[in-house]
């Protein structure tokens, strides 16, 4: 290890010449920095592999690194150099500014790429794969994770050397009795015990790999590792499928055939599918790839908003059971870069598997935790990276290592500490790739926000500087989102007018400014399914439930408290009509006053005489409360069911009036007692609004009798007046 690349670029094997910037990519095993090598400057990835997760030794690292150093091709990342620093091996290599196109995937086109760029993309990963196959080598890890792009859209594919011959030595031994991962990229004779493999393994990863970048994820990605064991040795090969993937040429569906054929006799070879129909007509990347990246804000953006994303996750999740889930993730991306697995135990533990049914509650939650993703990546993606996101990190002499790891493990900051961070620099970003730094001091606040962290202690930080391995909280929720990165893709029915508006808009916050389905779609949050629903709401939801349609529910407070309801939210155009009229909905049992006998007359309604003047106003506020009652009641009897109303009347809780409803609010049956409640309600309130309407009548009758006392005291005025002229 050390030098490599004799002849072309020269660094150093020393950490010192180093000065890891923002984390820029996660893996199962290790951690990607941006970096600069301070002897030239120069912008590097620098990959921090952490030894103690790896199943080789360093012999077998040492001859991988040997091989590393003899790659040389425009589409594979070679290695600059490599060197161990404590349990961590440092391997240094081309920075590729926008990261892996699973990255990409996740962040801005969630339902894949169009098929021009695919074309590409997949283009440049064959001719890497049959430079490697040519030359002996097989890759054992393609996906979409692997594949990586630079700014200028040049495409190259990654990891090989370094974490696939870290885990595996190739003769696929045990290593672990327990099988963890999911092997949505594996090649089913990888699976299979007793079957050799070849670099026609690497094929199939490949055709899977296209159908990552169509779908923006991986076939079988939404089930547990130990089913898609099973389903990838049992069932048909996945595929483009002709119906639902219309968007997709003919040759690209034929391609993807090909890789993935079960018999890996009968696959293409890297150099024949070079030659396949749909690689012919492949643009430059330059070209089509650099068009998607356009208005991205950098790669330390996007990871970090991924991160935060992670967070929520687990802060959504749970601690205990996250941390579980973590760790087991963990174990499942060791699987799959390990390709070690025993079908008998797989076989054992997919009989613990959930069945599809059992999956459906598990993806409600999913997209729950979505919903939230998606408003958090809104956040934080929106806006550019602040100081402090850059100040996380401090410096022992040239070596940095990020914020988390400077503080002691008592949790406190020490002097020291602190005077390391002044060393610290402060990122300033005029563009991608291009840096300039300005001394920046960190202040004590903004470190201890960290010391919830597991911390490590002091002595190991001056000497291990970014070594020190990450806490279990932050590869926690790097993995977790490793996790998520699967269930992303799944939810592509209720996510798909998300991803839709994430295609039409070429700017990275577009897809990010969304609402999110639960804010959307609020009312039917609570709605499992339209039967169950209503047992399913709490006791306070279903008092507020007036009303249910289908799958929505219409809630109110206010229908608790049938005088609280605003008047605007009553219809005023009944108060147009006479409340008095006859009501089609209601019966009849609102009287006209117009069908009233006139003869018939109170006994107060003559005994004390009112002028007109006091006694209209009066009856004027009669009609007007009237008519809002009857607008009231009838909001309530259309929020009721017809069988709501039906079941009253069959208990009989219905007052004589309500019984009276016109047919053509058909009454069936209440089914909870609140709505009863409700009915009787009604039904006072009607016997109500028939008393005020017999008040009513005798006040028109009332005024009518004064009206005519009023003509006859003129009548008697006039002749009076007559008789007085008269004389
Ligand atoms: N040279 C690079 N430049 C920029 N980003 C990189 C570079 N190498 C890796 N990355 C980023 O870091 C991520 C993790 O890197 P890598 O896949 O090599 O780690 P790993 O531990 O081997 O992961 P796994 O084993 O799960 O594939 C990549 O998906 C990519 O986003």
């Amino acid at each position: 290890m050390g030098r490599m690349g004799t002849g072309r670029k020269n660094f150093s094997a020393s950490p010192a010449d180093y000065k890891l910037l923002e984390e820029v990519g996660y893996g199962a095993s290790a951690t990607v920095y941006r970096a600069i090598y301070l002897p030239s400057n120069e912008v590097v990835a620098v990959k921090c592999l952490d030894l103690d997760r790896c199943n080789s030794n360093l012999d077998d690292m040492r001859k991988e690194a040997q091989t590393m150093s003899l790659i040389d091709h425009p589409n594979v990342i070679r290695a600059y150099c490599s060197f161990v620093v404590e349990r961590f091996l440092w391997v240094v290599m081309p920075f590729m500014a926008e990261g892996s196109c699973l990255h990409l995937m996740k962040i801005a086109y969630p339902e894949g790429f169009e098929e021009s760029v695919i074309a590409s993309i997949l283009k440049e990963a064959l001719k890497a794969l049959e430079y490697l196959h040519r030359h002996g080598h097989i890759h054992r890890d393609v996906k979409a994770g692997n594949i990586l792009l630079d700014s200028n859209g040049v495409v190259k594919l990654g990891d090989f050397g370094v974490s696939a011959c870290m885990f595996d030595k190739g003769d696929r031994q045990r290593s672990r009795n327990t099988f963890v991962g999911t092997p949505c990229w594996m090649a089913p004779e990888v699976l299979q015990p007793g079957c050799g493999y070849d670099f026609k393994a690497d094929i199939w990863s490949f055709g899977i790999t296209a159908l990552e970048l169509a779908h923006g994820h991986a076939p079988f990605s939404k089930y547990p590792p130990m089913k898609v064991l099973l389903m990838t040795i049992q069932n048909a090969p996945p595929g483009l499928d002709y119906d639902r993937d219309k968007r997709f040429s003919k040759s690209f569906k034929e391609m993807v055939a090909m890789c993935l054929v079960k018999d890996q006799t009968k696959r293409p070879t890297a150099e024949k599918l070079l030659k396949h129909s749909f690689f012919k007509h492949a643009k430059p990347p330059e070209v089509s790839v650099k068009s998607i990246l356009a208005d991205l804000p950098p790669l330390w953006d996007r990871v970090k908003a991924l991160q935060l994303k992670d967070a929520a996750q687990l802060a959504l999740k749970k601690m205990p059971s996250a941390e579980q889930e973590a760790l087991s993730q963990s174990e499942y991306k060791r699987g799959v870069s390990a390709w070690n697995f025993d079908l008998e135990d797989l076989k054992a533990q997919a009989s613990l598997v959930q069945d599809d049914d059992d999956m459906k509650e598990e993806e409600n939650l999913k997209q729950l935790v979505e919903d939230k993703e998606h408003a958090i990546s809104k956040y934080n993606l929106g806006k550019t990276t602040s100081t402090n996101d850059f100040s996380c990190r401090g410096s022992v002499g040239n070596v940095a290592w990020p914020e988390d790891k400077a503080v002691a493990s008592t949790g406190e900051i020490s002097e020291v500490d602190l005077a390391q961070s002044s060393n610290q620099e402060k990122f300033d970003r005029n563009e991608k790739g291009a840096a300039s730094y300005e001394p920046v001091s960190l202040l004590k606040k903004d470190l201890s926000l960290d010391q919830g962290k597991p911390q490590v202690s002091k002595s190991r930080q001056i000497h291990s500087g970014p070594l020190v391995p990450s806490t279990v909280l932050s590869r926690a929720s790097s993995e977790i989102d490793r996790a998520s990165e699967r269930s992303d893709g799944d939810n592509q029915s209720t996510a798909e007018k998300y991803k839709r508006e994430v295609r039409k808009a070429p700017s990275f916050s577009g897809p990010l400014n969304l609402p999110n389905r639960a804010s959307a779609n609020s009312y039917s949050a609570p709605i499992r399914c339209s039967g169950g629903f209503r047992d399913s709401l709490d006791e306070k939801t279903k008092a507020n439930v007036v009303q249910i349609r289908g799958r929505f529910s219409i809630m109110s407070e206010n229908v608790d408290h049938v005088k609280d309801i605003p008047l605007c939210s009553v219809s005023r155009k009944s108060t147009q009509n006479s409340p008095l009229r006859k009501s089609a909905s209601v019966g009849d049992w609102l009287v006209d006053s117009r069908q009233l006998p006139t003869t018939q007359s109170p006994k107060e309604a003559v005994s004390t005489p009112l002028p007109a003047s006091v006694l209209m106003p009066h009856l004027q506020n009669l009609f007007q409360q009237t008519a809002f009652q009857q607008d009231l009641i009838m909001n309530l009897l259309s929020s009721l069911q017809p069988n709501d109303a039906a079941d009253s009347l069959q208990t009989g809780k219905l007052s004589p009036q309500a019984q009276n409803i016109d047919n053509d609010v058909v009454i069936e049956s209440a089914s909870s007692e609140r709505e009863r409640l409700l009915l009787l309600k009604i039904s006072e309130l009607q016997s109500r609004m028939s008393s005020l309407a017999d008040e009513l009548t005798a006040a028109k009758l009332r005024q009518i009798q004064l009206q005519q006392q009023v003509n006859a005291a003129n009548s008697m005025d006039d002749d009076g007046s007559v008789r007085g002229e008269k004389a």
